[in-house]
């Protein structure tokens, strides 16, 4: 049977330890649920807003995603070639941007003919100039998110992942993206866009997926998931700025697991039965 989603999560978790320094000095570790039983499922061609205010677990959703970053616990699906676009993701700074893209192609196993035609594309879209030919060290934060961004749209993904690119650079920039990601929808690419910028999201996706505190708190049609987020952001500004922080602490804290046992035998399931495939 074909499966009808490009993307499916069931009931996915993951987990980060924390190193702290306990009061005799040692070391222990901490364990933190940046993403909680996240459950979804995408047809090709959606195009999906991300939201979720600092630190819900978004873009630890878009590496996931993106085949990045491992899970702890549930299952990911992806139906398609993925390409994330992050500021600072997937480029190596002691290469130029030139053999970065160059070693983009390499790694993906393209030939000679495709990565000339994606270096030719790229060069022209990302109008980095002579930059093209310095490490990318000496790049800009927007400098990087052009190259990014650029690589990503010229290997034409199936499932593209946009994080915050767009939220660097010059604004003539960013519109040229937009255009761009315009372009990508009407091809009816599956398209995630992880941002801050509501009335962008609202115009651009169609459906929402609100992430907060690690769990998914929303997801289904773009206007009405951006309503009930933009009411919960209201919300949090309406407090006093002591109590805004206590709420904060308070989830944060609730994100912190002191016994990781159950995740742990979750993720050695997770081993036996990818091993067993
Ligand atoms: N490698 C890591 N190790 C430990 N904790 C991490 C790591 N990466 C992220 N975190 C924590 O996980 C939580 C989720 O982070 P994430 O970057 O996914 O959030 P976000 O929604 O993208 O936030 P923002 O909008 O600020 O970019 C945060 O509390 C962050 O501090």
């Amino acid at each position: 049977m074909t499966n009808e989603y490009a993307v499916t999560f069931n009931h996915v978790s993951k987990i980060y330890k924390l190193k702290q320094k306990g009061k005799a000095q040692k070391t222990s570790h901490d364990t933190f649920l940046a993403l909680n039983d996240i459950s979804f499922k995408i047809k090709p061609g959606e195009v999906v807003g991300v939201l979720g205010t600092n630190g819900s677990g978004k873009s630890t959703l878009s590496v996931i995603l993106a085949g990045i970053s491992a899970i702890d616990s549930g299952e990911v699906i992806i139906n398609g070639e993925q390409a994330l676009i992050a500021i600072n993701t997937g480029l190596n700074n002691q290469l130029t941007g030139l053999e970065n893209i160059h070693l983009k192609g390499a790694l993906l196993g393209l030939s000679k003919k495709r990565i000339q035609e994606i270096t030719d594309g790229v060069i022209s879209f990302a109008e980095l100039g002579d930059f093209l030919y310095q490490p990318v060290k000496k790049y800009s934060s927007g400098m990087k998110s052009r190259l990014g961004f650029s690589i990503s749209i010229f290997l034409n993904p199936d499932i593209v992942i946009i994080d915050e690119a767009l939220s660097v650079g010059d604004k003539g920039f960013a519109e040229k993206c937009l255009n761009k990601m315009d372009e990508l929808k009407a091809q009816g690419k599956t398209i995630f866009f992880i941002s801050h910028a509501l009335p962008q999201v609202r115009r651009f996706c169609n459906t929402g997926l609100w992430i907060e505190g690690g769990k998914l708190r929303a997801y289904g049609d773009i206007q009405d998931i951006a309503d009930q987020y933009a009411e919960y952001v209201d919300f949090l500004n309406a407090m006093g700025g002591k109590e805004k922080k206590r709420f904060l602490e308070d989830i944060y804290e609730s994100r912190l697991i002191k016994d990781p046992h159950e995740h742990l035998i979750d993720r050695i399931f997770l081993q036996m039965r990818k091993g067993a495939k």
